[in-house]
């Protein structure tokens, strides 16, 4: 890993502005994916110096929140600078520890700049109102204030964009945040901590601990000092989370897992449709929570997309992430690879066949053929699992009644796709599915202006867009008697 500054090669967690390791000298390694080679050590903090974070994090808001939304904007705005001039660098460091092709990398760390660019703007625009009041002699306001000492657990799969979609709306709202990466990719998440710190962002409003996640993760949520957690990562993670935060009643944001489905009708723009499938599917080698996990496609065209999918998918590129022109990075670890081929050889011993792809690649460690199963149906766990892999798993439908009763059987909902070139039925689709994402004619929908979540087991709240900023804020109603 070539970094142009070595100093965002950050092998220490940032508490309060310090650089520190853990008081027992406790670290936990990261890896390459693809390569399985040790490229650091990160600390693994105790209860007690988490607890410490917390301590300096209320603290810090304190004085944070007292600043005006123009001068936090300006602390953000000079972070969102460091980024991006930092762009390269973040990218070598998140492709070192998650895999992703650097181009995807690249887009990454702007994708995730412009989280704080858009927010750093919102920051200025947060207004209450005046209500008319009934009583004559009172006024009556409602403003808005910060929640107050917010936490972050954040995913592997996009290190920078997750951290950033949280913490840019936090420290927007005059919040200040403590963030606990995913042990898997803490390389990045500790670069934008030190970015962060040299854009002068005061010390203690962000964070990055590095440690155990389920005990990190119990002080963060049993802590009534943090008044929000905001989690993105699976389901079942979410709802021990949401347990955990019960007690001190958190204000939680959820961004779970997804079941994405993406629909051809027969009417499509074929080639755009085939487009959109291998744009959503293939992704972050499909480690996305808004790929396509289930491809349905109607009689009349299945087909020719079947056809002309094997042919896009066959042109995919599999290797390091550093290699020019991958497209296909590894997958993050070895019980992902287990996961894929535990769903292909379900739905092969079930009747569907596999037409390209279906075995890990020659090059081993985590590396996965590009893979297209046929002929799947709902007995599948293909159906009712999320995959998070490149596999590409076609259903056949004839009615549009059917698919969106297949559609909709799941306890997901966060981003559906479906392509035809009928109007009447882009909204009568798009009314009816359960999601809370649609794609029509598209199978790439994520950006910084448009809310980002789920309905169902999917998750709470929207990140992104102008009400992504509303979850870190709290209502005040004031009633002033205006007669003495
Ligand atoms: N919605 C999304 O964007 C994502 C969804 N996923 C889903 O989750 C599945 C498993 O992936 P993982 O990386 O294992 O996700 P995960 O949900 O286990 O981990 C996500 C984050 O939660 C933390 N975490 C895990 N257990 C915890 C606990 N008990 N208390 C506090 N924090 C905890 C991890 O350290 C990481 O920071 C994937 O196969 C995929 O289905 C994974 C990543 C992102
Ligand atoms: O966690 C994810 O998969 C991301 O939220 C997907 S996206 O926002 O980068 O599309």
């Amino acid at each position: 890993m070539k970094l142009n500054n070595p100093g965002l090669l950050c092998q220490q967690a940032l508490v309060n502005g310090q650089w520190c390791n853990a008081q027992d000298g406790k670290t936990e390694a990261v890896t390459n994916p693809a390569t399985g080679e040790v490229i650091a050590h990160v600390p693994q903090l105790s209860t007690t110096e988490t607890e410490r974070a917390i301590t300096a994090s209320q603290q810090a808001q304190a004085e944070w929140k007292a600043l005006t939304a123009k001068q936090r904007a300006g602390y953000m705005q000079a972070w969102a600078t460091a980024i991006l001039e930092a762009q390269e660098d973040l990218a070598q460091l998140m492709t070192a520890e998650q895999g992703k092709p650097l181009a995807e990398s690249r887009g990454e760390v702007a994708y995730a700049a412009s989280f704080i660019t858009w927010f750093a703007e919102e920051a200025k625009r947060v207004d209450g109102s005046v209500l008319q009041a009934p009583q004559a002699t009172q006024r009556l306001v409602v403003i808005k204030q910060p929640v107050g000492v917010c936490a972050a657990i954040t995913p592997w799969n996009f290190p920078a964009a997750m951290i950033t979609r949280k913490a840019a709306p936090a420290l927007a709202a005059g919040c200040s945040m403590i963030v606990k990466p995913a042990e898997q990719t803490p390389l990045t998440a500790l670069a934008l901590g030190k970015l962060a710190q040299d854009a002068g962002i005061p010390d203690g409003v962000l964070q990055i601990v590095t440690g155990d996640a389920a005990q990190v993760g119990k002080v963060l949520c049993d802590s009534p000092v943090v008044r929000k957690l905001s989690f993105t990562g699976s389901t079942e993670v979410g709802r021990i989370l949401m347990a955990q935060c019960a007690p001190t009643i958190k204000k939680l944001s959820l961004e779970l897992g997804g079941n994405a489905p993406i629909i051809v009708f027969d009417d499509a723009d074929i080639d755009n449709a085939v487009a959109g499938i291998m744009a959503s599917k293939f992704r972050n080698s499909g480690q996305t929570c808004v790929c396509a996990n289930r491809v349905y496609v109607q009689d009349g065209v299945y087909d020719q997309v079947m056809d002309k999918l094997v042919q896009q998918v066959e042109k995919l590129t599999v290797g390091e992430g550093t290699k020019p022109g991958t497209t296909q990075g590894p997958l993050i670890d070895s019980q992902a690879i287990d996961k894929v081929q535990q769903h292909i050889a379900d739905a092969v011993s079930k009747g569907a066949q596999v037409v390209t792809g279906g075995k890990p690649h020659v090059l081993g460690g985590t590396f996965f053929e590009p893979t297209v199963v046929r002929d799947v149906n709902k007995t599948m766990r293909f159906a009712t699992e999320e995959t998070f892999g490149p596999v590409a798993p076609v259903f056949r439908f004839t009615t549009e009644a059917e698919v969106v009763q297949m559609a909709n059987d799941t306890i997901f909902g966060l981003a559906a796709y479906f392509f035809t070139r009928d109007a009447s039925r882009q909204w009568r689709v798009s009314e009816a599915l359960e999601y809370g994402m649609v794609g029509v004619n598209t199978g790439l929908i994520s950006n910084e202006v448009a809310p980002f979540g789920g309905v169902k087991q999917s998750g709470l709240g929207r990140e992104g867009s102008r009400y992504g900023i509303e979850e870190y804020l709290e209502l005040k109603y004031l009633c002033i008697d205006v007669s003495c």
